[in-house]
């Protein structure tokens, strides 16, 4: 999923991340309608402050909407829980592990993504130490999480031009806004907000980005 197929096709895909908070026996519905909608390659497990219990409810609940679908499920900070929930992966980032140990917990058909904010020498030592994608941002502004760095979208591109590992954008993107990382090499762009925050519903938001990301691509 994350092995350089993105890039190689000259493709940008969707990759979803939870909202801060949800109902997981409701929100598997409101996932359903999402991922009907519309290509995407990932939906990421992001829940802060909680239980591992809840997390492991909140797998269960949502991890087959996502497989039945083809679409990967990765856990957000917990290699750990990745593996004993089922899911295809996980996310980490600075202060959540070594990556080199969460690759080995992993083992070698999990995908495992990693934060890099907006250094590609951490992106370098993420790819040495096991990563399947790295991850870079916040692009722009985000009500979603507090966030330090704000990278230029030329570290897409300068990425892109020098590895085969694929790289997510990330932080505050829309439709309106996402061209400039479409057309600097992003392989996947990770929303929140941009779908579960949709005016119109988070099927309408899938849609609209797609189309932001078709567009720019002509
Ligand atoms: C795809 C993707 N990129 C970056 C992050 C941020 O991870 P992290 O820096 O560990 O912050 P939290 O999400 O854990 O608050 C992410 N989750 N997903
Ligand atoms: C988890 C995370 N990491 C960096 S920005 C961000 C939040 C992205 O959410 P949104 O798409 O709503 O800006
Ligand atoms: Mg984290």
């Amino acid at each position: 999923m994350f092995s350089g197929a993105g890039r190689r096709e000259e493709r940008c895909r969707l990759y979803l991340i939870t909202p801060p908070s949800f109902d997981p026996e409701t929100f598997r519905d409101t996932l359903a309608a999402a991922l009907d909608a519309g290509d995407v390659a990932a939906v990421q497990l992001r829940l802060k402050g909680v239980e591992d219990d809840a997390m492991r409810r909140a797998a269960e609940a949502l991890r087959p909407v996502a497989q039945e679908r083809g679409v990967a499920f990765l856990m957000n900070d917990r290699a750990d829980l990745a593996v004993e929930t089922g899911c295809d992966g996980a996310h980490l980032g600075r202060e959540d592990g070594d990556l080199a140990a969460a690759r080995r917990l992993l083992g070698p058909d999990r995908t495992l993504g990693a934060t890099c904010h907006d250094s590609r020498h951490l992106a370098m030592e993420a790819a040495e130490a096991g990563a399947d994608y790295v991850a870079f941002g916040a692009f722009f502004p985000t009500g979603t999480k507090p966030t330090r760095h704000r990278p230029d979208p030329e570290i897409l591109t300068l990425w892109t031009e020098t590895t085969e590992i694929p790289c997510v954008a990330i932080g505050g993107i829309t439709p309106q806004n996402c061209a400039p990382l479409v057309r600097a090499g992003a392989d996947f762009l990770a929303v929140v907000s941009a779908v579960w925050g949709h005016p119109d519903g988070a099927a309408a938001g899938v849609r609209a980005m797609n189309r932001a990301i078709a567009e720019a691509l002509a």
